[in-house]
Formats: structure tokens, C-alpha cells, sequence
């Protein structure tokens, strides 16, 4: 059984209630039951975090280095344009993580065109709303089950 932790950055517990034609109807809790449900189904376990702070998603993604974290999902939102910090401390960990957003970045204001962690993901998926999270945690699933099989 795999550990593995979705993280999700500033804002994004105010999901559901507005802009929907962005982001979709869906509220996070929403998202995290149907994710801890899909990891479950695959019998693997799964935590989540959301956070308005940097400080304390830069936390738990430390912690994660020594608590048997195999693999992170993260929706960093407005910190994927801005936080070095962040990014430092997923390079630090050099645990597997996917980036993961519900718009499309690259469709929007020229701001959000920028990822400080694109190039260090695994992958990224973005566009498909609440879906990109459960498309995100799939592709998650598909390589652990590779690396179980090597
Ligand atoms: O599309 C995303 O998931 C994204 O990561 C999410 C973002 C975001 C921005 C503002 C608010 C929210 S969450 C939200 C959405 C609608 C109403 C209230 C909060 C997310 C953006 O900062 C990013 O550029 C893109």
C-alpha cells in the first residue's frame, strides 16, 4: 500500500462558490472524498492539506520525506506563479509529485503562463476541472503500480 498526500494552495477552500465557469461546481470536499475513494478502490491511502499559507504547505511537504509519502498531487494555485519556496521544497523531498490545476492556466491572464514547478513534475494536468485532480491521482496510481511491477 502507497502513501499518498494532495495538496492544495490559497483559495482553493472557497471552491464551488464562485466562478464556476473557471473552476467548476465542485467544492474541495468534494474533490478530497472522491479522491480518498479512488485511492481506497486501488488500496492505497490518501491525505489531503489545504492551506492559505505557504509556510505550512512547505511543512508538509518536509514532513512528507520521512512519513512514507510515495507520490504528492499538488494544486499550488496562485503559489504556482509566485512561490519559490515551495518549489525548493519539493526539489528537497525529491518525492514524485504531479501538478495539478482545475483551469487552464495557459488560456488565461499571461501571469498565470508561468509554473515554478512544471519543470520539475512529473507531469501536469490542468484544464478539466475537478477531473484534473481524478485524471492527476490515475496517472499517480498507473506509476506506482509500474514502479510495484519493476
Ligand atoms: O486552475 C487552477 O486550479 C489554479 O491553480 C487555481 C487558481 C485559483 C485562483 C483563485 C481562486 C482559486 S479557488 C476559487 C475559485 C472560485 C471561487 C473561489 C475560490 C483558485 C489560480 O490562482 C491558478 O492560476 C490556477
Amino acid at each position: 500500500m502507497a502513501k499518498l498526500l494532495v495538496l492544495h494552495g490559497p483559495n482553493l477552500n472557497l471552491l464551488g462558490s464562485r466562478e464556476p465557469e473557471i473552476y467548476g461546481r465542485a467544492t474541495l470536499a468534494d474533490i478530497d472524498a472522491g479522491l480518498a475513494a479512488q485511492a481506497a478502490a486501488a488500496g492505497h491511502a490518501l491525505s489531503s492539506l489545504q492551506s492559505n499559507a505557504e509556510h505550512e504547505l512547505v511543512d508538509r511537504v518536509q514532513a512528507a520525506r520521512d512519513d512514507g509519502t510515495g507520490f504528492i498531487l499538488i494544486n499550488p494555485a496562485a503559489f504556482t506563479h509566485t512561490s519559490v519556496a515551495l518549489r525548493d521544497a519539493l526539489a528537497a523531498v525529491a518525492l514524485p509529485f504531479i501538478e495539478i490545476h482545475l483551469s487552464n492556466p495557459h488560456s488565461r491572464e499571461p501571469f498565470r503562463h508561468h509554473s515554478y514547478f512544471s519543470d520539475l513534475a512529473v507531469g501536469v494536468v490542468c484544464g478539466f476541472g475537478a477531473d484534473s485532480y481524478r485524471y492527476a491521482l490515475d496517472a499517480a496510481l498507473q506509476r506506482l503500480a509500474g514502479s510495484a511491477a519493476a
